[in-house]
């Protein structure tokens, strides 16, 4: 198993492990509202590592790997793959990583989720960034994104959306009632929304520093 993986502590794993556990930032919002464009510019100006997870599984699913159909599948119907799928390449894409500072984008996306990344690392977020936008704006730019994507369609979407709303969000608020939600008004342009990112990662690395 992963060093990232709750055997993590030294008595389960060992002294080659990690001694001190890395800094998970989630990053969740709907379809489109724009964590893996924000992703890129929170790594260029605070070092995180980014990882998503939607990227993780459409690389496994291009791998031959023997859940390559599955995930396939899932992904153009919007559904969210099992825990143990998803969390197994967040801990190998961690690990491979050498960083211990990680935006994870697109996850925990259900409770199940939630509860398997938490049982498993015994990682809690640092905090949760949360991109809020209307659906309107989110299908928009979904449709105008032109990457190639499966579920970049008008029938995945819709799926995508309900999904969100109905196994998503509850985590959200699961965090909320934590005080570890913070809220970003994901409807503004590119640089405005950063510019309200930037305030989160900044105090962090202030109270990390003091
Ligand atoms: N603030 C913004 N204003 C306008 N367009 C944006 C904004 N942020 C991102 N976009 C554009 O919207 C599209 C979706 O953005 P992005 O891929 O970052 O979203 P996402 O949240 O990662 O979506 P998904 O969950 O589907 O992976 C991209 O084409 C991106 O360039
Ligand atoms: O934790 C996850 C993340 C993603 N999925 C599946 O992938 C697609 C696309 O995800 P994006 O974050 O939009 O790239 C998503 O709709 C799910 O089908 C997942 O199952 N679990
Ligand atoms: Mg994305």
């Amino acid at each position: 198993m992963s060093s990232y993986g709750r055997c993590y502590t030294k008595e389960v794993n060992g002294s080659s492990l990690p001694d001190k556990k890395p800094t998970v930032v989630f990053v969740l919002g709907g379809p489109g509202s724009g964590k893996g464009t924000q992703c890129a510019n929170i790594v260029q100006h605070f070092g995180y590592t980014h990882l998503s997870a939607g990227d993780l599984l459409r690389a496994e699913q291009n791998s031959g790997s023997e859940n390559g159909e599955m995930i396939k599948n899932m992904i153009k119907d919007g559904q969210i793959v099992p825990s143990e799928v998803t969390v197994k390449l967040l801990l190998r894409a961690m690990e491979e990583s050498g960083n211990d500072k990680f935006l994870i984008d697109g996850f925990p996306r259900n409770e199940e989720n939630r509860a398997a990344f938490e049982s498993v690392t015994g990682i809690e977020p640092e905090f949760v960034l949360f991109f809020d936008c209307p659906e309107e704006e989110m299908e928009k730019r979904v449709l105008n994104r032109n990457q190639g994507r499966a579920d970049d369609n008008i029938e995945s979407i819709r799926k995508r959306f309900k999904v969100y709303t109905q196994s998503s969000l509850p985590v959200i608020e699961y965090y909320d009632s934590k005080g570890k939600v913070r809220k970003i008004d994901a409807s503004k342009p590119v640089e405005e929304v950063f510019e309200a990112v930037k305030e989160f990662f900044t105090s962090l690395d202030d109270k990390v520093a003091a």
